[in-house]
């Protein structure tokens, strides 16, 4: 289809680890749409870091194909910003200067007006001159999400990246890369150990099974906000009865 941005097909990985041969990945197959939210859950070791990785070209496949845009993924690029869970900052440049980074074959002027359009965007503007230190821990990632952003990529994958915050922050958060995701346009890829968050910012859920068995996928038919609503808890508990494969016992919504 003319509006899919990512085609993952039937994507393997394996790892050898003592000697044993342990299958991460097997029969993956996800076409991703331009402007998608896609959340990715599953269980610890499922493969969820290894799948972002290959997508980032930091890590090569067994088998299987990723194309972005039609194009095959074979390395990295700047087509594709990666947001970690720690925000990865160099301690000795401003929050300014560490957006700028790596824009060394642009002119200064155009390398500046990137990097204040983007501190604009995550709200510190008046933090440019701060070195990374200075900042809280929510700061920090908005400045990491905005260096995700400065090659202007057209995806922005994102490893648990709020995953060391406390839980109020990563409320304020999770509504931050929402404003960030309608202002930019892009597409989102974002792992996440929390089904709330991965229900609250997906427009599709991706779940990960650790046993072989691909991946399922949960349209969100409308973004839901309303994390009360009976909507959101619908979700989250397919979501949960997926990852926990408690098919036989039917889920009671008595809220
Ligand atoms: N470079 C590597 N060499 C060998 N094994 C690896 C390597 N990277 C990952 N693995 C193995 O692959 C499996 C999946 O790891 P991965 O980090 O992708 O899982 P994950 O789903 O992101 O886990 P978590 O939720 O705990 O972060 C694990 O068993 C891990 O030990």
């Amino acid at each position: 289809m003319s509006d899919t941005i990512l085609e993952i097909k039937n994507l393997e990985k394996k790892f050898i680890i003592n000697k044993n041969e342990i299958k991460v990945l097997e029969n993956i197959n996800i076409d991703i749409k331009k402007g998608e939210f896609i959340t990715i859950v599953g269980h610890s070791g499922c493969g969820k870091s290894t799948l972002l990785k290959i997508i980032a070209g930091l890590e090569t496949s067994d088998s299987g194909i990723i194309r972005l845009n039609g194009q095959e993924i074979k390395g990295p690029g700047i087509n594709r910003g990666v947001v970690f869970q720690e925000h990865r900052l160099l301690p000795w440049l401003t929050i300014k200067e560490n957006i700028e980074f790596g824009l060394d074959n642009l002119l200064k002027k155009e390398r500046e007006n990137i990097s204040l359009e983007l501190l604009e965007m995550v709200n510190l503007l008046e933090y440019k001159n701060a070195y990374p230190k200075q900042l809280s821990g929510g700061m920090a990632q908005r400045v990491a999400i905005a260096r995700g952003l400065a090659s202007n990529p057209e995806i922005l994958l994102l490893d648990e990246p709020f995953g060391a915050l406390d839980a109020l922050t990563r409320i304020k958060m999770q509504k931050e890369i929402l404003k960030i995701w309608s202002k930019s346009n892009k597409t989102m890829i974002m792992i996440t150990h929390d089904i709330e968050e991965a229900v609250y910012l997906g427009t599709r859920i991706v779940i990960l099974s650790s046993k072989s068995a691909g991946e399922k996928i949960i349209k969100v038919e409308h973004p839901i906000r309303d994390r009360s609503s009976y909507d959101f808890l619908y979700i989250k508990n397919k979501v949960y009865r997926e990852l926990f494969e408690d098919k036989n016992n039917e889920l009671e919504y008595n809220i």
